[in-house]
């Protein structure tokens, strides 16, 4: 399947996109409408933010019939969901996008910090697939339809910094696992995106609180553009993948945690990973002794 191209139509499609408003769910739903969807529908919290887009959008429709609209909700409220759903009548596509980070040291984090944590990476794709599927299943599976989550590289390897992310980044691949087997009687293909760093909004966002430690240990993955980033999962589904990764780094990850779910090149990925298990210790001792020294440093600022 994989070998194919156009696994992924979107021409005609009712599209939805959460966290649409901007970073890599604005720029899905601009290049579904230069695809020729025929309805892009941006979820997010923030309307002036949305309208903005939705202007920033208009000009790139290739036919008048086609529709650029938006929605505003928290979607981590199950009735919000529900209602969005209930609005359209149909959904073919649909990109789970929304989510941020805050990175700190996890007793630097606020019990709201951890909280906004749980709802807004894991609540609004639990709640938005859950109300989403439950029309979905009712219309005729005539056509494939597409669930597309976005989790991250930090579901792979998590590290000092993401306690208040990583977590329900790697619920999502275990969500998104459990959804394609119960899909598969609709017709309705489960990909899971793990991205390393792009230049978002968001992303900048993040930079201002990271802990020193987490950018040294995160080096190797520089932020790319959203654009090449979008680019990239749209070439990997356009190919039929449902494990995708936006850049090198990421996939060399994936080969320690291979597990159930779908490979990417997966007899390469095997191979690395015995290789990856042999490296992988050393890499750990380094790594802590990195972070002793870190804390040490912190220690050392404290105390004048
Ligand atoms: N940028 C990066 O380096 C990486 C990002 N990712 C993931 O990729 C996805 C996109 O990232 P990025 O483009 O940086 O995201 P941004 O932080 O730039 O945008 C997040 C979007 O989600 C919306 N959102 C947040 N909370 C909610 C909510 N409760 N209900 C509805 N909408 C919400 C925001 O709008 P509003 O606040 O108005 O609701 C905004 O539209 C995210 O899931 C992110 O975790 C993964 C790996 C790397
Ligand atoms: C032999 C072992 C080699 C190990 C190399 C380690 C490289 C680590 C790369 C980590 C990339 C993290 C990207 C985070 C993206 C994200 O989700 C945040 N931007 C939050 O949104």
């Amino acid at each position: 399947m994989v070998f194919f191209s156009n696994q992924f139509d979107a021409k005609d499609k009712t599209v939805v996109v959460t966290g649409g408003s901007q970073g890599l769910g604005a720029e899905l739903a601009k290049q579904l409408i230069i695809r020729g969807a025929a309805k892009v529908i941006i979820v997010a919290r923030t309307e002036s933010k949305l309208q903005e887009t939705v202007n920033y959008i208009e000009p790139f429709k290739i036919s008048d019939s086609q529709v650029i609209d938006y929605a505003t909700g928290d979607l981590a409220n199950y009735d919000t969901c529900a209602k969005i759903v209930e609005s359209l009548d149909t959904i073919d596509i649909v990109f789970f996008c929304a989510g941020s980070s805050v990175p700190k040291l996890f007793l630097d984090l606020t019990p709201r910090e951890l909280s906004n944590g749980v709802n807004i990476n894991y609540n609004t794709a639990l709640n938005f697939s859950h109300a989403a599927l439950s029309k979905m299943k009712l219309q005729s599976p005539d056509h494939t339809r597409h669930f597309i989550f976005c989790s991250s590289v930090l579901a792979i390897y998590p590290f000092i910094g993401y306690a208040q992310y990583a977590p329900l980044k790697a619920a999502l691949r275990s969500l998104a696992d459990i959804i394609r087997h119960e899909t598969l009687p609709y017709n309705i293909k489960v990909h899971t995106v793990y991205p390393g760093n792009f230049a978002s909004e968001g992303f900048a966002e993040e930079e201002k609180t990271k802990p020193e430690i987490t950018k040294q240990i995160e080096g190797p993955s520089n932020a790319v553009s959203v654009e090449s980033c979008t680019n990239n999962v749209l070439w990997f589904l356009d190919r039929g993948y449902e494990t995708i990764f936006t850049d090198v780094i990421g996939w060399i990850l994936s080969c320690s945690m291979l597990g159930f779910s779908p490979k990417c090149l997966g007899l390469v990925q095997i191979i690395l990973g015995f290789i990856l298990s042999l490296i992988v210790p050393f890499y750990v001792i380094f790594t802590n002794f990195e972070i002793k020294s870190y804390f040490k440093k912190l220690n050392s600022q404290k105390q004048p």
